[in-house]
């Protein structure tokens, strides 16, 4: 049995956490971690939770975890995972890390971005980012593990075959991002009240938004060359749910057939990506729950382009279930235990 601690179990992030790893067989929490509700009963944070969980909210002690769980989960604000590791826990317990403080390999770009100082920039070039599906014998042998970021999920999910394969123009790359509130996490910020986001959608982070580095490096590491890319996401009036809308310039006439072969060739035998039928858009309500990227491509031969499209639950894929299918590589598990989730509707 795995013993996991996590740190920040009572933002979205984490209690999503709770909710999968409380139904995986080869795990048990150990410890709840948070700030705020320190002595609390974690379920009088959230009564779903009566019932099941008994435990009550611990600070973060993270050279304390160390000694007594086998992972720590830190779902928590950027810089504080980087701020709390050191050598001495890293040799004693594994790191899934949900924050973006171990995903940009360039420190001077994290920083730049972030507007924060990486507290432990010795240990990015060693963190392995945990997107399973691509860099899977890495995340085997991994210490520390750099969890993906939400949007950076699907857009390089969905990208990621077309450009492998030189089928499209890095320089071409343009994506246009949805997300739900929950995104946003779970503390209180005015532009995320009622009123401000239902019956709404607009853009944010245009230009500027912190996921465009990430999104870039991980596109050029398929496309074997530095790439830029327009990232523009969205705020849209629902509690989950990422979609994402790519487009690239087709570098030859290609076919659907050939498209799809591409596809097949990198996710035919993924569990949690699911290429769609022809002619069938990814919709977030057919994934919601589940740690499923269900993608799909149309080729528009009017203006040579192709317009590549995902859906995932920014919640699992996007961040739990991807941190729990991470812990499932680390621990030679069947990389789907405890993740089998059946999409929920409505
Ligand atoms: N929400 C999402 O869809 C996604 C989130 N992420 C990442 O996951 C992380 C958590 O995000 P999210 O759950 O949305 O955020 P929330 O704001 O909902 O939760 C933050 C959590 O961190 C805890 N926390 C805050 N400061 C400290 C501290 N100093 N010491 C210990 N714990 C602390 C909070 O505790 P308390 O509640 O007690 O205040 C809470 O449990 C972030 O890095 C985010 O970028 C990644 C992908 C998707
Ligand atoms: C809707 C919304 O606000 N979304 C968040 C996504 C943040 C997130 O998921 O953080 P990671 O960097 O850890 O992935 C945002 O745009 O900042």
């Amino acid at each position: 049995m795995i013993k996991v601690g996590i740190i920040g179990s009572t933002g979205y992030a984490g209690q999503e956490l709770v909710r999968l790893l409380l139904q995986h067989k080869e795990a048990r929490i150990v410890w709840f971690g948070s700030k705020s509700y320190i002595d609390k009963k974690y379920y009088e944070v959230f009564q779903n939770m009566f019932q099941l969980v008994d435990a009550t909210c611990m600070d973060d002690n993270m050279e304390e975890l160390a000694e007594n769980v086998d992972v720590i989960f830190t779902a928590t604000p950027q810089g504080l995972c980087a701020s709390l590791v050191n050598s001495d826990i890293l040799s004693k317990v594994k790191i899934i890390d949900l924050s973006a403080d171990f995903r940009i390999k360039d420190v001077s770009i994290y920083e730049e971005w972030y507007g924060i100082t990486h507290q432990s920039p010795q240990f990015i070039h060693e963190a392995v980012y945990g997107l399973c599906e691509i860099n899977r014998d890495q995340i085997k042998k991994a210490r520390l593990i750099a969890n993906p970021g939400c949007y950076p999920t699907c857009t390089t999910l969905s990208v990621y075959p077309l450009l492998k394969e030189g089928l499209i123009d890095p320089d071409s790359v343009i994506i246009d991002a949805k997300s739900g509130t929950s995104g946003a996490g779970r503390s209180a910020k005015l532009g995320n009240l009622f009123c401000e986001v239902n019956e709404n959608m607009k853009a944010y982070g245009v230009a500027n938004h912190r996921h465009t580095p990430e999104i870039e490096e991980q596109l050029s590491y398929a496309a074997g060359q530095d790439m830029k890319i327009n990232f523009t996401p969205h705020l849209v009036p629902m509690n989950r749910g990422i979609l994402i809308t790519a487009y690239g310039n087709l570098k030859q006439k290609v076919t659907y057939d050939e498209v799809e072969a591409v596809y097949d060739k990198y996710y035919k035998n993924e569990y949690f990506i699911r290429v769609l039928d022809k002619g069938i858009c990814p919709e977030t309500r057919w994934v919601e729950g589940s740690n499923f990227v269900d993608v799909n491509f149309v080729i528009d031969s009017r203006t040579n382009r192709i317009i590549m499209m995902g859906a995932m639950d920014n919640l699992v894929k996007g961040a739990a279930g991807q941190a729990v299918q991470n812990m499932n590589v680390m621990f030679g598990l069947e990389e789907n235990s405890g993740l089998q989730l059946v999409p929920m509707f409505p």
